[in-house]
Order: structure tokens, then C-alpha cells, then sequence
């Protein structure tokens, strides 16, 4: 029983003993896990606070994997809770990026093996499946089971490779730029060159590093080009312009150049920034170019352009100064022939010898250019007197008919030279070119290898003839010209027996011109045809109306001696007549002027013929005024003699004016011609020439020329006067 009863209490010792080892034990573990727990909420607190994931990853021998603790920044990372990941890891590595995985296993399985920290950066796809970029860090620990287990973090580096790829872009751009780049602090020390900046300049980093940009300065921009430059980068933030800088080597090379202020975030200047490149090669091809576009390739000397440019500069230096200059357009004489005998290559040969040696005859300053073939002009600046020039353009004729030696053969030319100076009204570039050619051709026509100078007095007289011709053109197209009408009566009879067409111009500014005001400057001009071909035409138009209304009078015009030398005359004459049809032809007369130079007086009477043969008639007008009256009476066919006023207005007084009256109403009888006086002013005239046998007269005292439309009524009132000598007192007192 005792033993039953110590058995018991054995037991009951032991049981409480046991029961209280058990309590204390499970107290222990109850301790020992709210520790736990208090240490993983502080773990989950404090990594809270902590950016990325801290972890514990668990690689089994099998090869499974868990993390067994991980910090709730793995939600934000993966979109997942941690604690789908205690068991099983694997979910977390299908969101590495593919590229990427390789790598990282690689990574933890040399960290494995080794039990080396880990420490790796790669991408994952996150939750919205964007790339970021993560960065581990682990230490790992072999288990006893064969197990590895790491502690470590994982961070998010996306803003940090962003960064670092924008730096390292930014870099790259730095050193492999083509443009160089010079880095300044913003007191203009250079703190930094890329490699472009070392090509270009020569200068090495080292040599560059704390200098300041000076270092380039080639001295060819003035000082207020590099005020302006400041100035700019201190308004504007930047500068842009070409630079002419020094290489290391002394090598002078442009460059296009910008430079640009950097500020820092107070605004305040921090760096400047010139980004450059060369373009030496390019401003060498811009002055070939420039060189082409100014020179003669054959001959180095300056061409039109340039010529034109220096011509222009002369004259504002000329006016400046209060001196002359000399414009010498010379053209090269029987150089021609050069070329056909010896060739071309012989021909250029010689323009490059005698560019040279004509260059060297003229004075520094003075500019001789080519300006075509065998066409120079030169320009002599600087000329005291317009004199001064002679010695130079006499040096100028004798270098260029000097023999050039080219191999065997001695080539000899001269010059024709048109000179025109300077200072002249309103004269420019383009006039006194135009004025120097024309010299020129003036010399050339007067015989070659000589000088001419421009007339400006005979030059305006020129111009005021084409401006004369120009406006008579002008006013024959406007229907300006008209015709008037001077009657032809017997004086024996009171008949009216024609009519003279003479012409008169309606001149808009100048009123009613004369033929005396506009005739002689259209003499032997082909606008005289023309003009002629219309007074013709326009007498036919009123002959035929007249004829039409019942008054068929003949009407005579005067035609030039250019008009009827024409070859094709009687043709043009038939299709003037042609336009009226009806008309006999007989009506129409065509006053030859006896003082007119025929070249071929027999081909003139040919054409006098065949319009004759048509039925036109022909008078010698002005007939004794020339010196070939008899042999145009022998050998013109005309049917009448027109006796010169000059010779009847004087004859009642002058006995010589009387015999040549005589003698030519004398010579027309014996010829079998007709014979009309003209310049009747008194009945004193009528009746000596009546007395002597001429008939027929006009002159202002019968009429006036008068317009077409008061002809008609003249005829009428005169032939109401039966005696004609009344009319002719009448018309004499008037
Ligand atoms: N060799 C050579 N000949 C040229 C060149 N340019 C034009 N010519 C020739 O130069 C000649 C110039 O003509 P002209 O001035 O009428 O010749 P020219 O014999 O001097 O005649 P004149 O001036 O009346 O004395 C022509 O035969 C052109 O073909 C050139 O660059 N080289």
C-alpha cells in the first residue's frame, strides 16, 4: 500500500513535475513565438519604411524554391502577397523578362555554389506589365539539409538606368558628335572638349583643359564682332555665326559656330556650351565658286561680272575724289585669223600673253577684265585731267601689236579701242559701256589698230534722231500724219487742173508740224518708205472719194528718191493701187525731187517706165535746183517739169531768175514735157508766166495747202470767179 501510496506520489511528483516542465516549456514556446511574432511585425513595420523588398529565399536540394519571408514591398513589385510565395517560389521568376532570365539564374547559381553574395540587376514585367528594372543583393547560408538560404533586399532601379541611359546617350553624343564641343564654366574656362573638338583644333583634352577659348582667336574678327557676340549670348541665351579660328598647327579654318549659356536652377549662368564644325572645305569651294562666277578661266582676269562691280566702285571713288576715269572697251584686230591659221589652243595661248602683257601696261589700280572673245575693257581710275589717260591707252595699242612668241610661231594682232570718260551727266555702269563699245566700233571703221573717243555732243544727236524716228513711228500708227492739199489751176483758163498732196503731222505736243520739221529726219531712213507708202495710199483714198462725189481731179504726191529706187517699187505701187479698184490710175502723179541722188539712173528710169506702164504719171519737182537737171530731163521719162518756186517768186525782179524760167518752159517744150510753175503769189506773176507759155501754177497766191474737207468748197468759190485774176488780187492782198 505504502508502495501503491509512494508509487502514487512518485507518480503525482513526477506527473506535477512533468505537467510543470510541460507548462514551462510551452510557456517557453508561447514566449518564444509572440518574440517571434513581435520581431516579424517589427521586421514588417520597419521595412515599410525601407524602398524595394527584403527577403529570405529558400533553394531546397531538390531544387524547389520559397520565400519564406518576404516584405509586403513585394505586392507593390509583383502584384502578389508575400505569403503566396512562402512555399513556392517559382511564380516570381515567370515575371523575370525573358532577355533577362538566363542571366539571373546563372547569377544565384554561381552564389550557390560559392556561397558568394549575390547581387544582380535585371528586368521584370510588373503587374500593369510595364519593364522595370530590379537590383539584389543576397548573402546566402547552407542549411544542414542541403538547402541555401539567402538574406537579402530587392530594389527598384528603374529611375536610376533611366538615368543612367540618358547620361550615357549624352555621353556618347559628346564624344562621338562630329560637331566639336567646348565646355566653359561660366567665367569661360574650358572644363571640357569631346574628341571632335581635338580633330579640328589639334589640340589635345589636356592642353584644352583650363584655357580659355581665346586660345583659338585667329585675329581675323575685329573686337566688336566679339562684343556682339557677347552682347547676343547675354540677351538671347546663344550665338550662332561663322568663325574664322586658329588650329593648333597656325592654320587659319572657319567654322560655323553656337554657342549657348546653360543656367542653373537660380537662373544663374553656369556653363557655356560651343558646339562647332568645320567648314573650311566649304567656304574653299564657296571662293572657287565666287572665283568662277568673277573670273575669266582663260585668262585670270576679272570677267563682265566682276568688271561691272569695279566699274560701279570706280565711279562713287571717281565723284568722292573729284577725278576723272577712262572706260576702254578694246577689241582684239585680225585675231580671227589666228585662230583659223593656227588653231584655237594657238588662239588662247595668245589671249593669256597679251592679257599679261596688257595688265602690265596699265597702272596698279587701274583694272583690265575680259569680257568675251577677244574683248577687254579696262578701267582707268584716278585720271587728273581726261587727258591724262592718252600715254596709258597709247602704251595699251603698242603692247598689244607687240609679237607674242609662242614656240616657232610669232604671233602679231592689234587692238581697236573705244574710250568714253567720266564724270558725265547721269552717266552709269551700263552707259558707259555702251558708250565705250560704241567707240570702238568707231575705230574699227575708221581703220583698226587705233583709239576713238566717245562723242557725248555727236552721241545725244544720235539719240535725239532715234527718239525723232521712234516718235514718228509712233505717230504714223496713231494716225497722226493727215494730208493737205495745195490746188494746181490754168491761169489762162481759171480751171483747176490738180492738186499737190502734202503731208502734215498733228503733233500732240507741238501742234501742226511741216514736212521741213520732221522729213529730214527720216531721210534715207526706211521709215521714210513707210511714211511714203502711206501718203500714197491715203492721196489715192482721197482721190478716189473725190472721184466717187463727182469731182474727178488728178492729185500729185512727192515720193523720196530711197522710195523709188526700191527694186520692188512698181510692185508695191500696183497693190497700193489694187485697194481701189475703180480708180484710173492716170489720177495719180509722183513728184520726183530733181535734187535727189540717184546711184542708177538708168535702173530708176526702168522703174519710172513700168509705173507708167500702169498709167501713173511722173513731174520733176524743184526742177533747176540741182546740178544734174539736163541729165535727169535726158534720161528720166517724167511727162512734167515742176520750175522751182525760188525761180518764180524772184523772176519780176531778178533777170537771171526770169531766163531760167525761160529756158526751162523752153527746155520742156523742146522735150515734149508739161510744165507747171510753182510759188505764184501775184497777178503780176500769172501774167508774165502766161506771157512766157506756162499755164500751170500753184503757189500760195491761187491757195494755200489746205485740209481735204474745205477742198471740195474752195474749188467751188474759185470757179464762181470767172476771171481768175481777181482772185489772185484778192488772194495777194490778203
Ligand atoms: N582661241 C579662242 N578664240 C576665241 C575665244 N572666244 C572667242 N574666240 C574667237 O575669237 C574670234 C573673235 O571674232 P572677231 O572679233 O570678229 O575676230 P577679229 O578677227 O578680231 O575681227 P575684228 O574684230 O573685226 O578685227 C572669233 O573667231 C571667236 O570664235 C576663246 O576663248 N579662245
Amino acid at each position: 500500500m505504502l508502495l501503491v501510496a509512494l508509487a502514487a506520489f512518485v507518480f503525482m511528483r513526477y506527473y506535477h513535475h512533468a505537467l510543470h516542465i510541460r507548462t514551462r516549456a510551452e510557456q517557453a514556446l508561447l514566449q518564444m513565438q509572440a518574440h517571434m511574432q513581435a520581431s516579424h511585425d517589427l521586421l514588417d513595420r520597419l521595412s515599410q519604411h525601407v524602398p524595394g523588398v527584403i527577403y529570405q529565399y529558400l533553394e531546397r536540394a531538390d531544387g524547389s524554391s520559397a520565400f519564406p519571408y518576404a516584405s509586403q514591398g513585394l505586392e507593390e513589385m509583383f502584384g502578389v502577397a508575400p505569403a503566396n510565395f512562402m512555399r513556392d517560389g517559382t511564380p516570381i521568376f515567370e515575371r523575370v523578362y525573358a532577355d533577362d532570365s538566363a542571366a539571373l539564374t546563372a547569377s544565384s547559381q554561381e552564389s550557390t555554389r560559392s556561397l558568394s553574395t549575390w547581387q544582380h540587376e535585371f528586368r521584370i514585367n510588373d503587374r500593369s506589365g510595364a519593364i522595370r528594372w530590379l537590383s539584389g543583393l543576397a548573402n546566402p547560408m547552407r542549411l544542414d539539409d542541403g538547402s541555401t538560404l539567402w538574406h537579402g533586399f530587392i530594389k527598384d532601379v528603374t529611375e536610376r538606368k533611366r538615368l543612367e541611359a540618358r547620361l550615357t546617350l549624352a555621353a556618347s553624343v559628346f564624344t562621338s558628335a562630329k560637331e566639336g564641343i567646348l565646355i566653359t564654366d561660366a567665367a569661360g574656362t574650358i572644363v571640357d572638349v569631346n574628341e571632335t573638338f581635338c580633330l579640328i583644333t589639334g589640340f589635345s583634352h589636356e592642353e584644352a583643359l583650363g584655357q580659355n577659348p581665346r586660345m583659338l582667336n585667329s585675329g581675323r574678327q575685329p573686337p566688336e564682332f566679339y562684343a556682339q557676340l557677347w552682347s547676343s549670348l547675354h540677351e538671347k541665351g546663344h550665338w550662332y555665326g561663322e568663325v574664322w579660328n586658329r588650329r593648333k598647327s597656325g592654320d587659319v579654318y572657319a567654322e560655323m559656330l553656337t554657342i549657348s549659356s546653360v543656367h542653373d536652377a537660380a537662373g544663374a549662368i553656369q556653363n557655356y556650351v560651343a558646339l562647332f564644325s568645320d567648314i573650311t572645305p566649304f567656304k574653299e569651294h564657296q571662293q572657287q565658286l565666287e572665283h568662277i562666277a568673277h573670273y575669266d578661266a582663260l585668262t585670270g582676269l576679272p570677267n563682265r561680272v566682276l568688271l561691272a562691280d569695279r566699274l560701279h566702285q570706280a565711279l562713287i571713288q571717281s565723284q568722292r575724289r573729284k577725278l576723272c576715269l577712262a572706260v576702254v572697251f578694246l577689241d582684239l584686230d585680225g585675231f580671227k585669223a589666228v585662230n583659223d591659221t593656227h588653231g584655237h589652243a594657238a588662239g588662247d595661248e595668245l589671249l593669256i600673253a597679251l592679257a599679261q602683257h596688257m595688265q602690265s601696261a596699265l597702272r596698279e589700280g587701274d583694272t583690265l577684265a575680259r569680257i568675251g572673245g577677244d574683248e577687254f575693257v579696262a578701267i582707268l581710275t584716278d585720271l587728273e585731267h581726261a587727258h591724262d589717260c592718252e600715254p596709258i591707252l597709247v602704251r595699251l595699242l603698242q603692247t598689244a601689236c607687240e609679237p607674242v612668241h609662242l614656240g616657232q610661231l610669232d604671233l602679231r594682232v592689234s587692238a581697236s579701242m573705244g574710250v568714253t570718260l567720266y564724270p558725265q551727266d547721269g552717266a552709269e555702269v551700263d552707259l558707259l559701256m555702251r558708250q565705250a563699245d560704241q567707240a570702238m566700233y568707231a575705230a574699227k571703221q575708221a581703220g583698226k589698230n587705233r583709239y576713238h573717243l566717245f562723242d557725248v555732243t555727236q552721241d545725244a544727236a544720235i539719240r535725239q534722231q532715234r527718239n525723232s524716228l521712234e516718235r514718228i513711228e509712233q505717230g504714223l500708227a496713231l494716225g497722226q500724219f493727215v494730208l493737205f492739199y495745195q490746188p494746181k489751176v490754168n491761169l489762162r483758163t481759171g480751171t483747176v487742173v490738180g492738186a499737190e498732196a502734202l503731208i502734215r503731222w498733228h503733233h500732240p505736243e507741238r501742234g501742226l508740224l511741216y514736212p521741213a520739221a520732221f522729213l529730214p529726219v527720216i531721210e534715207n531712213h526706211p521709215v521714210s518708205i513707210k511714211l511714203g507708202e502711206w501718203v500714197v495710199h491715203s492721196a489715192l483714198a482721197q482721190v478716189s472719194l473725190w472721184d466717187a462725189q463727182g469731182q474727178s481731179l488728178p492729185v500729185s504726191v512727192n515720193i523720196s528718191a530711197l522710195q523709188l529706187q526700191q527694186q520692188d517699187f512698181p510692185d508695191r505701187l500696183r497693190s497700193l493701187l489694187a485697194d481701189f479698184p475703180g480708180l484710173w490710175p492716170g489720177l495719180l502723179e509722183l513728184e520726183v525731187l530733181e535734187t535727189s541722188a540717184f546711184e542708177d539712173l538708168s535702173r530708176v528710169s526702168a522703174i519710172i517706165a513700168k509705173c507708167q506702164d500702169m498709167g501713173i504719171r511722173f513731174a520733176l519737182d524743184d526742177f533747176g535746183t540741182g546740178y544734174s537737171s539736163l541729165t535727169y530731163l535726158k534720161h528720166l521719162p517724167v511727162e512734167t517739169l515742176k520750175i522751182d518756186q525760188s525761180f518764180v517768186r524772184d523772176m519780176l525782179i531778178d533777170a537771171n531768175d526770169l531766163a531760167i524760167v525761160n529756158g526751162i518752159i523752153g527746155l520742156a517744150r523742146a522735150f515734149g514735157r508739161q510744165v507747171v510753175a510753182e510759188g505764184v503769189e501775184t497777178t503780176a506773176h500769172r501774167d508774165l508766166l502766161v506771157s512766157i507759155g506756162c499755164d500751170v501754177a500753184q503757189g500760195f497766191g491761187i491757195a494755200r495747202p489746205m485740209p481735204a474737207k474745205d477742198f471740195p468748197a474752195w474749188v467751188k468759190q474759185w470757179q464762181c470767179h470767172s476771171d481768175a485774176s481777181n482772185m489772185l488780187a484778192s488772194r495777194t492782198s490778203s
